[in-house]
């Protein structure tokens, strides 16, 4: 038998490649996946991709996920507290959602509504000493997707005093599955296939999330709906301090992640790359004619933007091999 794991939220996207995970995972066992108004259906017929996963949705409460030893968590936002304060003391717990990211509570009242439920560590491994504050939490929040790809883009420049904190602008793309599974009309496939829209122009709630990560004094962002199902892609842009190469920069803070890849030279990232794995992908070059730092970066949205970072967070708290159970490697075409 090894670690005993469940998914609350196990119908959703996130949550349903949280079990594709799990169930390639050498050391972590499934004990239970959950589900709000599908509990009661056996999990191959919500995700036809597991069929072959004999199991079926249980209901989001403590009494049928608190005899894991961790449990994740892949609920709407502001579902997550409730939940996790029933949950007996020794499960550890990774959230996917954005209940526990902010320190700063009236900032998250005012990007996610409600009451703020309080900060646990943030799940980023690669910034600087979070490896070993991950290892040492028994709660961890993991990050907005786009969250995660612009801040792997930007904060060893910012750290390293070559990006001006104060003059950041990112455009970053996103596939559909960022938004979850609930059905909504600017969703549908006709609405989607052959367009590109911005969407939450000006106010996105991981802005916040992203300087608190970055320490960025100021990041315009804008979000754009991209027709495919999984992928982000990242341009960030920011005043240079000083003469040294972003590229320099962040070939040093990532050359030893098993997971963050500055492409060589003339490459740029692709999100098919990622597609099915734990990487994301960067590179970076000064802009000939304003001089600005580019730095382009790509993650799947459910690897490392929600679901295999999660695992990882999870191998880390348990103290297993932080790979176990994740690809490097995209499946694309
Ligand atoms: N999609 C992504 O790319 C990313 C998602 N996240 C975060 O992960 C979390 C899950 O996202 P995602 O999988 O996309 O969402 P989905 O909408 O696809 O899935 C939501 C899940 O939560 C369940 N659920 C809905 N309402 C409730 C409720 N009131 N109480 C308990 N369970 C409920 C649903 O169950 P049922 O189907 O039975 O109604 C479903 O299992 C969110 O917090 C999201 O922000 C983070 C990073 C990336
Ligand atoms: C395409 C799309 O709608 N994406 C979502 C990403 C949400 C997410 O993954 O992050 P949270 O966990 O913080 O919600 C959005 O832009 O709000």
């Amino acid at each position: 038998m090894g670690i005993r794991v469940a998914v609350a939220g196990a119908s959703g996207y996130a949550g349903g490649e949280l079990l594709r995970l799990i169930a390639g995972h050498p050391e972590l066992d499934l004990v239970a996946a959950t589900a709000h108004t599908q509990a009661g259906t056996p999990v191959s017929v919500v995700h036809p991709q597991l069929t072959g996963l004999d199991l079926t949705l249980g209901a989001t409460d403590a009494a049928t996920l608190g005899d894991a030893d961790l449990v994740f968590l892949a609920l709407p936002h502001g579902q997550s507290a409730a939940l996790a304060a029933q949950l007996p003391g020794g499960v550890k717990i990774v959230d996917l959602g954005a209940d526990f990211r902010l320190r700063d509570a009236a900032l998250w009242e005012r990007y996610y509504g409600g009451a703020h439920a309080g900060t646990w560590t943030y799940g980023l491994p690669e910034l600087p000493g979070q490896r070993a504050a991950i290892a040492a939490s028994d709660r961890v929040a993991n990050t907005g997707c786009y969250a995660a790809t612009i801040t792997l883009a930007l904060a060893p420049l910012i750290a390293a005093g070559v990006a001006d904190p104060a003059d950041i602008v990112v455009v970053a793309s996103s596939g559909t599955s960022g938004a979850g599974r609930s059905a909504k009309v600017n969703l549908l496939g006709s609405e989607v296939m052959g367009d590109l829209s911005t969407y939450k122009t000006g106010a996105h709630q991981h802005v916040p999330e992203i300087k608190q990560a970055t320490g960025a004094d100021s990041l315009s962002m804008t979000p754009v709906l991209a027709p495919m199902p999984r992928g982000i892609l990242a341009t960030v842009t920011a005043r240079p301090i000083g003469r040294t190469h972003p590229r320099e920069v962040l070939q040093a803070a990532y050359a030893d992640e098993p997971f963050v890849h500055v492409l060589p030279e003339g490459q740029w990232p692709h999100t098919a790359a990622t597609v099915g794995s734990n990487s994301c992908h960067l590179q970076a070059t000064v802009d000939v004619d304003s001089g600005r730092i580019i730095v382009v970066s790509a993650l799947d949205n459910l690897g490392k933007g929600a679901a295999a970072q999660a695992v990882q967070c999870a191998n880390i708290m348990l103290g297993i091999p932080e790979t176990a159970g994740l690809s490097v490697f995209g499946v694309a075409p």
